[in-house]
């Protein structure tokens, strides 16, 4: 059963999975990598530089892969199969710090305007509770740790201590209600 590590783009997924990969010696699965590699898409937007993936191929093409406790990486909590994913960790940033590393990145205005309004509005934690179940999803706001602290939140989580990340204690919407609708997320 899969660990599967997700958030909005540009919360620090790739960052988090890879060193937990490396720490516990489990194999790390980049799903947009999978989805380039084996076709799983129906279409390519070049404004963007993104895949519109195609749910129901890459749940099945998942459903093989998955075997043991992988640590898969993608906020696109839909296209994985419920029954192999064990645990999801969504890590959570704040906006305004999402917005610097989104924009670091080079991203268009709309892409990060539409991260940022993501983020507000707990699309991705949304999506893992509505997904998997929320008995599965623990939520980690990354926002001033280290990645050592997060690594270290983690592994509490998956030693079955992750009571103080279960979903609802992260809530941006109070205080960014007024970026929604902002080209580029600007104020
Ligand atoms: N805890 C952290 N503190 C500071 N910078 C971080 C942290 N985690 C990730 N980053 C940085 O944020 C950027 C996005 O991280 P990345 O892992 O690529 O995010 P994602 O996979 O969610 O898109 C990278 O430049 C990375 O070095």
């Amino acid at each position: 059963m899969a660990i599967l590590i997700t958030g909005t783009p540009g919360v620090g997924k790739t960052t988090i999975a890879r060193l937990l990969a490396e720490r516990t010696g489990k194999k790390y699965i980049d799903f947009a990598e999978v989805v380039k590699n084996e076709r799983l898409y129906a279409a390519y937007d070049p404004e963007t530089n993104s895949y519109v993936v195609n749910l129901d191929r890459a749940r099945s093409y998942m459903e093989q892969l998955l075997s043991c406790e992988e640590i898969l990486d993608t906020h696109l909590v839909e296209a994985l199969p419920p029954d192999k994913v064990s645990v999801a960790i969504v890590l959570r940033l704040d906006p305004l710090v999402l917005r610097e590393r989104l924009n670091k990145r080079g991203y268009p205005s709309r892409k990060i305007r539409e991260n940022i309004e993501s983020e507000i509005l707990d699309a991705v934690l949304i999506s893992a509770i509505e997904n998997l179940g929320e008995e599965k999803v623990f939520e980690v706001d990354t926002t001033g740790k280290t990645i050592a602290e997060i690594i270290e939140i983690i592994t509490q989580i998956l030693n079955k201590n992750g009571k103080l990340y279960k979903p609802g204690r992260v809530d941006w919407l109070e205080k960014y209600y007024f970026l929604i609708g902002k080209e580029g997320g600007i104020i």
